[in-house]
């Protein structure tokens, strides 16, 4: 069966519906998925530029995603289609719509009525409303999921870079570093590479936190009082996890080529190298979460919008990335029960 990807269209007037069409538009990717788009169709496209040269996309509008085609643009209804968008004017409206849409979409995800979820960018300030008060996507599917922490990972083919604290205040992060929480988020980015990207024995470098990471002691204390300590348990725990590394020079010698990840320790730490590298088709995974969701890494953009200058490359490699986890996760399923567990006391394999 083709993995049905759920896509949540984000803020109406950034330019979430330019990249869903110019994604879709070719019509290669229903060999791949069934892409199941939670909004209308005609409120989602009318307002926009559309390619004259092309064949007009069609979506089949449906109420519920029991009632999906498989291998055709699908599009599930979620809101009242009685408002008009104006692109690069984010209004209540377009607001609303992004939060229904978004809800819609996770709550299918979670009846498994979808295989995984790609988000379109929201503006994380339109969004907020009196039920809805989370700074992110990452944030809302952790308390939606029940997961007890996830992880914000950035990653292309051939770099990953992770980050421990997301979206908080800058002067909030060094009371948040914990060795607990730094474990955790390594943890789970170990699990996510082994898991999502199928790499058997990940290596991993974590950045410092403060310049020349802590200058041993001169510059900061974080690096001798979090970041060492667990990197020696997870060491003697059999994991190749190194570091603190100096953020600076890491980055300008490209020395990220020598792991299969890198974990920073907070947002712009980390987002800022990664996008300076590989914005164009950079994804944004969440990691963690007991479900799939991918989604460009890029924002609302709503300074282009409408104009019919948004660059498709990030969505539809967050896409194919959720596409490619979703095999990913059906495979190792379909392994682990072959490989069995301890014996129970006392007890023998059957
Ligand atoms: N996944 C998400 O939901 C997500 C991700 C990042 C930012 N945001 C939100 O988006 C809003 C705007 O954020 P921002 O201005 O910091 O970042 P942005 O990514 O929207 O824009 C940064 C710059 O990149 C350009 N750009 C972005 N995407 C592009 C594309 N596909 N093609 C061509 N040019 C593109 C923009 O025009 C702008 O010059 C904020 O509210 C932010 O919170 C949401
Ligand atoms: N931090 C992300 C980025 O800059 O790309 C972005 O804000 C999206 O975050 P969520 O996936 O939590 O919405």
């Amino acid at each position: 069966m083709l993995p049905r990807i759920g896509i949540s269209v984000g803020d109406l007037a950034g330019i979430g519906p330019e990249i869903i069409y110019k994604t879709f538009l070719d019509q290669r990717l229903l060999k791949f998925c069934t892409p199941v788009v939670y909004g209308t169709a005609t409120v989602l496209f009318d307002e926009f530029p559309v390619d004259p040269q092309a064949e007009p996309l069609t979506f089949r509008q449906v109420r519920e995603a029991a009632d999906i085609a498989p291998g055709k643009h699908n599009a599930v209804t979620c809101w009242d289609d009685d408002f008009h968008l104006t692109p690069g004017q984010p209004t209540q409206a377009s607001g609303t719509a992004a939060r229904q849409s978004l809800l819609a979409a996770s709550r299918d995800l979670k009846a498994g009525l979808l295989d995984a979820l790609v988000t379109a960018p929201i503006s994380k300030e339109n969004t907020q409303s009196d039920d809805f008060r989370y700074p992110g996507h990452t944030e809302f599917l952790t308390t939606f999921f029940e997961a007890p922490e996830s992880l914000m990972l950035l990653a292309t083919e051939d770099l990953r870079v992770a980050t421990v604290t997301g979206h908080i205040p800058l002067k909030d992060v060094p009371g948040r570093l914990t060795q607990e929480l730094l474990a955790t988020k390594l943890r789970i980015l170990i699990n996510s590479l082994k898991q999502d990207f199928g790499i058997e024995k990940p290596r991993v470098a974590v950045l410092g936190l403060n310049p020349h990471a802590g200058e041993n002691g001169l510059l900061g204390s974080e690096e001798a009082d979090v970041v060492t300590p667990v990197l020696q348990q997870f060491q003697q725990d059999g994991h190749l996890a190194y570091g603190p590394f100096p953020a600076d020079g890491y980055f300008g010698t490209r020395q990220f080529r020598q792991f299969d990840a890198t974990l920073s320790l907070y947002h712009d730490q980390g987002l800022i190298p990664f996008k300076t590298i590989a914005f164009e088709r950079g994804v944004n995974f969440t990691a963690g979460l007991p479900v799939i969701r991918t989604s460009p890494d890029h924002g609302t953009a709503y300074g282009i919008a409408g104009q019919y200058k948004a660059d498709p490359t990030s969505f539809r490699e967050a896409l194919y990335m959720a596409c490619d986890m979703v095999k990913q996760r059906k495979a190792l399923a379909e392994i682990k029960p072959l490989i069995p567990g301890p014996a129970p006391r006392g007890g023998r394999y059957e």
